[in-house]
């Protein structure tokens, strides 16, 4: 079934669940020398596939594996002399790796943005095994842009809902109405 689709390497073979204890790990970049590590005190939440231009993927991937933890878990251990903001005008600023282009973190500066508050990391930067499965694929239409063939987008959508990540084509249903809740509490279009 649909076996040669490439999803993502994590999750190619079927998606491993994540440990209920597990409390984090170090993320480490690509580089050979003096590797950036970003050490990350937490479980992550809302793990994901992402289709967006926008995220790290590793050589050979149609997504992105994302997930985020909150801000103040994440902390540069070795070599952040070699990160650098990707797109200083992006919402999320994500801090790369100046020598391997691996995105060690990406953190929301707009304390106003209702993911304030939250880094998105890439869990598979890690040797530790534990992080919480992806639960969901977002931005799936958004693989076109990056060159896959839009006649591959059935075959696409139906290998990752065989691996039980409901494509979607922004991000989650439950993810959307949190935006959407932020945003009407922010006008007063809900009270609360
Ligand atoms: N179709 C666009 C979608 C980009 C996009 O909106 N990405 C989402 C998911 S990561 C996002 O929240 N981006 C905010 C950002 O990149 O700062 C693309 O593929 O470049
Ligand atoms: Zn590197
Ligand atoms: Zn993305």
């Amino acid at each position: 079934m649909s076996k040669t689709i490439q999803i993502h390497p994590s999750v190619d073979h079927g998606v491993k669940p994540g440990a209920p204890d597990f409390v984090g790990g170090t993320l480490t970049c690509k580089c050979e020398e003096a590797p950036v590590r970003v050490a990350v005190s937490s479980q992550v939440a809302h793990n994901h596939a992402c289709g967006c231009t926008k995220c790290w993927k590793p050589d050979g991937a149609t997504f992105s594996m994302v997930a985020v933890v909150p801000r103040e878990k994440v902390e540069v251990r070795e070599n952040g002399d070699k990160l650098a903001v990707v797109d200083a005008g992006a919402t999320i600023q994500r801090h790369a790796c100046k020598a391997c282009g691996v995105h060690m973190y990406g953190r929301i500066e707009n304390s106003s943005h209702p993911f304030y508050g939250l880094d998105f990391i890439h869990p598979e930067l890690s040797a530790e095994a534990g992080w919480a499965e992806p639960e969901f694929s977002a931005f799936v239409s958004s693989v076109i842009e990056s060159g896959v063939e839009p006649e591959n987008m059935g075959a696409i959508r139906a290998r990752l809902t065989e691996l039980g990540l409901t494509p979607y084509d922004c991000l989650s249903p439950a993810l959307m109405d949190a935006i959407a809740t932020h945003v009407a509490r922010a006008s007063g279009a809900l009270a609360r």
